[in-house]
């Protein structure tokens, strides 16, 4: 089980320059340590949580030797050079092991998965022999050129009885899943979900089946969010829309945090005066990241309110999901038992170019993985830059990421691309 540690204790607000991405990384990486404590759970529910504890197998697998394909079980050592003559002597089936010594000179048939019986060592394949019968007793030839031990899989050659299958950490996936039940437990501990608390920010905002006016806006983040958060792994509590006055958001941050692991905002994290939830943050907790020198996504904050830790997303959709998938996820995976992580990215031919980039700064653009003529991977760039276009959102495959050293990008050169898939967010 995780202990409770301290989270964001030591974070310092910096001076007014905006912060390197590499050096937010840094200090998230610093600070932020697991919250969640562990529960056991049926293996029928384990698939995508945080595993709490190791496991271990707690006997071989496969439990004994086992043929691998249907065919003749045999001694190798009575296995003549230029091929085999073999009396056949009982029939082994999957499920149904024999303990009776192989005679000498004798052969069983045996199918995939049988257990091999005492004294045989080696399999041939069932299309390679020949079949006699005679007076009554069948005999079999098989080929010659089988090696000692052919065909047989060995007790504890997928897994040796008292090795580690999976440290505590690892989020579980499927295959993780049949892994342990390969071991034949039943349950397993995993971390608790974090509670990740969702508000929205902003006196324009609706939620979906309200009527709307100009200058009003659908809160879409909001379906975002919870969705990034459920496949992050956490539980999202929907706490609803923030009102633009700072006394209702003073009151509404300090009763959300009392009650959950995680705050997460959007909106309301910039300068403006009808921007409240950064001032709050430094009334109620502490700030360590903010601003941020990254485009989009400047306005990130992160910091703590009494033991639960705020994330504050900018209000513009593309920089919410931006910042979520880059600073966000990785806490909710610390906080949750899980790793940090590396952010997956590969090099592709960059299908666009950007004559003038402000340096300083890094950036993140929308992308379409596509070909070139010959066969290479390449990606366009979502033309239109706005921030709050969540068209370009559906669009993408990944984000298209340019560092702070750049300041032009030609047609044809090589640029890093950050999938969506490594998010569980994929494409069809
Ligand atoms: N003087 C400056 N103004 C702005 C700056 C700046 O540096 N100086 N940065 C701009 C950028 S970039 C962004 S991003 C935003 C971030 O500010 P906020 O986090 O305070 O965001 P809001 O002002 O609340 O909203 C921005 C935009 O997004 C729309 N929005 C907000 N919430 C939602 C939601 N839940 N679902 C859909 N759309 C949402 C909102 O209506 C605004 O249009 O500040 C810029 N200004
Ligand atoms: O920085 Mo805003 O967060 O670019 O869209």
């Amino acid at each position: 089980m995780a202990e409770r540690r301290r989270l964001l204790d030591d974070c310092f607000v910096h001076g007014s320059d905006s912060l390197r991405h590499d050096e937010a990384l840094a200090i998230l990486r610093r600070e932020v340590t697991a919250v969640a404590r562990a529960e056991t759970v049926p293996l029928t529910a384990a698939n995508g949580r945080y595993l709490a504890e190791a496991v271990t197998a707690p006997r071989d697998v496969p439990l004994a030797d086992n043929s691998a394909v249907d065919g003749y079980a045999f001694r190798h050592a009575d296995h003549d050079p230029a091929g085999g003559f073999f009396r056949l002597e009982t029939r082994i089936a999957a499920g149904h092991p024999s303990d009776v010594p192989l005679g000498p000179w004798a052969a069983a048939r045996i199918f995939t998965g049988a257990v091999m019986p005492p004294g045989a060592d080696t399999v041939a394949m069932q299309e390679d022999c020949e079949r006699h019968d005679q007076d009554g007793q069948a005999f079999v030839v098989v080929p010659a050129g089988l090696k000692p031990g052919a065909n047989r899989r060995r007790a504890g050659e997928d897994v040796k009885a008292g090795s580690v299958l999976l440290e505590p950490g690892r989020r579980l996936r499927p295959q993780d899943v049949a892994a342990i039940a390969s071991t034949g437990k039943t349950d397993v501990a995993v971390y608790r979900r974090l509670r990740v608390a969702l508000m929205s920010s902003g006196d324009e905002l609706r939620r979906p089946g309200e009527a709307i006016l100009p200058g009003q806006v659908y809160d879409a983040n909001h379906y975002l969010l919870r969705a990034l958060v459920e496949a992050a792994g956490a539980e999202p509590i929907d706490l609803g829309i923030l009102p633009d006055r700072a006394d209702s958001v003073q009151t509404a941050l300090e009763a959300a945090a009392a009650g959950c692991d995680v705050l997460l905002t959007t909106g309301g994290a910039s300068h403006g005066e009808e921007d409240h939830i950064t001032t709050t943050l430094d009334r109620l907790g502490t700030r360590c990241l903010w601003p941020l020198a990254i485009k989009p996504g400047r306005s990130m904050a992160v910091g703590r309110i009494d033991g639960c830790v705020f994330l504050g997303l900018p209000g513009n959709p593309v920089a919410a999901m931006v910042c979520f998938l880059l600073y966000a996820r990785p806490v909710l995976s610390v906080l949750g038992g899980g790793a940090f992580g590396e952010l997956q990215r590969f090099q592709v031919i960059a299908d666009f170019e950007i004559a003038r980039k402000k340096p300083g700064r890094r950036e993140f653009h929308r992308g379409t993985l596509g070909r070139t003529a010959d066969g290479r991977t390449c990606v366009h760039r979502f033309e239109r830059d706005g921030s709050g276009l969540i068209s370009g959102l559906s669009e993408a495959d990944g984000l298209i990421e340019i560092d702070e050293e750049t300041t032009a990008v030609a047609r044809g050169s090589q640029v890093d691309f950050i999938p969506f898939g490594q998010f569980g967010i994929a494409a069809g």
